[in-house]
């Protein structure tokens, strides 16, 4: 019957709703967050049935049945983090190369010397499907308490038909299994196996013959990425593997101009990917290459900084040009073994000169659109999702603010309440 309410969320000091427009929000937009004083939000199966200043949802619900009430004792309250660019399931883990960075000895070069993706290839091969499951689910388990309810999971540790295979497996099931929703992506080029040392143009072969048909017929992907880099693909090579992705079905992603100015972004922009990540070498020409096929820039500041990097991706100007702009941990266990989205927020703040309001969008609505999500989730608006994080804080400029700790009280994941007091409910 429609007359009960299964979960009212009151007494929200500031409710941050992220309301606004429907495409991917730039420039000032990115500043417009949809701030409520007390607030409330009144959910029904799952959804949100009303949202705003807490009389008028009270008044737009009177009447009805309300089965449980929230109080949020005057905290600060927004949609759930979503973190578009995850490598989480992988073995192994890679603190061996903090030494290495420390001597100076740079990412590219450890890859090149076997190490880096390769290593961590090894170890996911070592691993059964049931030991990457329990490892990967300790992480979301952590990204969840940190405040993310959606989360992107890449594959690309495998680098063979069912090594990647095997590793998409482990996405599906932890989608199924767990509270947080996963989005699953193809990235079989992540790098050049050992197998295929010196043969790319083979193994390129073998991902756009063997792989992308196989992850597409088993339905286990809904995007494909591939890192563009030197050493790694070229723009021809993620160029080819990119086209024959998109005549399969899949959506674009493309790690471009992480290290050398490749032309990566050029090539999100002429290939119209939903998104393309790091960009910390992105020139202006490619940004605009960008901003005129709507491609979300992913930044990715804990890598930039876990890399010890003195430059960052230059977020400030992307906004200003035009260019939408996503946040997120781009966790993996070499160049950002993090899963804080928080530290996140401080990163983007105090090394790519964001606001905390831009931060927030980045790190909701525009991240919902990087995954194609956002038409039901990334803002608290009737009839989408009812994801949300409940913090302890006033505002949101506390929490790039005071970093390096876990603000999160609770987590509504689709109207249950999945995380209170800052621990997993049961
Ligand atoms: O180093 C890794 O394992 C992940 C990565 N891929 C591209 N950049 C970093
Ligand atoms: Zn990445």
């Amino acid at each position: 019957e429609n007359k009960t309410i299964d979960l009212l969320i009151h007494h929200i000091g500031l409710l941050v709703t992220m309301r606004g427009k429907a495409e991917p929000r730039t420039g000032r937009d990115m500043s417009e967050v949809g701030a409520i004083p007390m607030g409330a939000v009144a959910i029904r199966d799952g959804n949100i049935f009303a949202v705003g200043r807490e009389g008028d949802v009270r008044a737009q619900i009177a009447g009805m049945t309300v089965k449980q009430e929230w109080d949020a004792n005057g905290r600060l309250v927004t949609p759930g983090l979503i973190d578009p660019h995850t490598h989480l399931v992988h073995g192994g883990s890679r603190e061996h190369e903090l030494s290495l960075k420390l001597k100076g000895v740079p990412y590219l070069e450890i890859l090149a010397q076997g190490g880096g993706i390769l290593s961590t290839v090894r170890a996911t091969r070592a691993a059964t499907e049931q030991e990457l499951f329990t490892k990967a689910k300790k992480s979301l388990d952590r990204m969840l308490l940190f405040g993310a309810t959606t989360v992107e999971a890449k594959s690309g540790y495998g680098l063979s038909v069912e090594e990647e295979l095997k590793q998409l497996r482990v996405v599906k099931k932890l989608d199924q299994c767990h509270p947080v929703d996963l989005v699953p992506t193809f990235m079989g080029a992540h790098a050049v196996p050992e197998e295929y040392r010196g043969r790319s143009a083979e193994y390129v072969e073998l991902v756009i013959r063997e792989m992308l048909p196989e992850v597409k017929r088993q339905g286990l992907a809904e995007f494909c990425d591939v890192f563009c880099e030197h050493g790694v693909f070229s723009v021809e090579e993620s160029r080819s593997i990119l086209t024959a992705a998109r005549e399969w079905g899949f959506g674009l992603k493309l790690h471009a101009d992480e290290i050398e100015p490749m032309g990566g972004a050029q090539l999100a922009g002429e290939l119209g990917c939903i998104s393309a990540e790091h960009l910390l070498a992105a020139t202006d020409e490619g940004l605009s290459a960008m901003r005129r096929a709507g491609v979300v820039a992913v930044c990715l500041p804990a890598t930039s900084f876990n890399l010890g990097l003195k430059t960052h991706a230059r977020a400030r100007t992307m906004i200003e040009m035009g260019v939408p702009v996503a946040l997120s941990t781009d966790y993996n266990p070499g160049s950002s073994p993090t899963e804080s989205l928080q530290l996140v927020m401080t990163l983007g703040c105090l090394n790519l000169g964001m606001t905390p309001e831009e931060v927030m969008t980045a790190m909701t609505i525009n991240a919902a659109h990087a995954i194609g999500r956002a038409d039901t989730i990334g803002s608290l608006e009737v009839g989408k999702q009812a994801d949300l994080v409940i913090f302890d804080a006033p505002n949101l400029a506390y929490l790039p603010y005071h970093f390096g700790v876990n603000h999160v009280n609770a987590v509504i994941k689709k109207g249950r309440v999945v995380v209170s007091e800052g621990r997993l409910a049961e």
